[in-house]
């Protein structure tokens, strides 16, 4: 099991979808289209922010269990983010500490459960490493109403928050081997010649891995 990791509008969709055509395997793509809560909680985060948290956790969890059978299917962001996102919306007011602790105990039960299946960890975590200014420029090019800046200028301290927690999370991230990947530099949505070179980033990892 493959899983991509990094800010919003990193590029982990895209590249999830250019690496399971590489490996022929199956995509479990983040609950963004049927998700009934997202833009709830971008209008009004402090009703709807613990409620997200649920559903991505949820989503999450059915995805993890139908991707690990197979060794290269690719998951469209970790469920280990997910605290990154709960703990900025205790820090913003949005999500009690009783919600947070009830987060974190349905959590643990649930890697509690992941333990006892036979692929306890992702196989490799793949974090696309992109500046605020791209993360910025591509929330805007895909274009996403709620997400947009211009719509709500609170957006872009938020978008600060969550890009700056990142790093850290990636150094502190130890539960399966990881790579980082330059999303800056690699333009993999447009440029084959970029994308063979992060697939070749990725299958030098895997090999190192056998
Ligand atoms: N390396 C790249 N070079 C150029 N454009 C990119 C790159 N990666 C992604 N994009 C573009 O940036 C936008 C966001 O990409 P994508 O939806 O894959 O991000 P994401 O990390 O899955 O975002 P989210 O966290 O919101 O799900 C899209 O318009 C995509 O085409
Ligand atoms: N609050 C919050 N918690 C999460 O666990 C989480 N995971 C993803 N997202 C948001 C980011 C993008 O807008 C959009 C697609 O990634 O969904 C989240 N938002």
């Amino acid at each position: 099991m493959l899983v991509l990791a990094g800010t919003i509008g990193a590029g982990k969709s895209s590249l999830a979808g250019i690496v399971g055509s590489h490996y022929g395997t199956d995509v479990f793509y983040e609950s963004v289209d049927d998700n009934p809560v997202l833009d709830l909680y971008y209008k009004d985060p402090k009703k709807y922010a613990f409620l997200l948290q649920i559903h991505f956790l949820n989503k999450r969890f059915e995805s993890i269990k139908k991707a690990y059978k197979h060794n290269n299917n690719v998951l469209d962001r970790s469920i280990f983010e997910d605290a990154l996102f709960l703990d900025l919306n205790v820090i913003n007011g949005n999500v009690t500490r009783t919600e947070q602790h009830i987060y974190h105990e349905l959590l643990n039960n649930m890697m509690e459960e992941l333990e006892g299946m036979p692929k306890k960890a992702p196989d490799l975590l793949i974090y696309i490493d992109v500046s605020f200014e791209k993360m910025l420029e591509r929330i805007k090019k895909r274009g996403r109403t709620f997400e947009q800046i211009e719509n709500d200028p609170s957006l872009y301290h938020y978008y600060q928050q969550v890009h700056d927690a990142y790093p850290r999370w990636f150094d502190e991230y130890h539960m399966s081997p990881k790579i980082r990947i330059d999303g800056d530099t690699y333009d993999f949505v447009n440029d084959d010649a970029a994308a063979d070179h992060v697939l070749a980033q990725i299958d030098d990892a895997l090999r190192d891995l056998r």
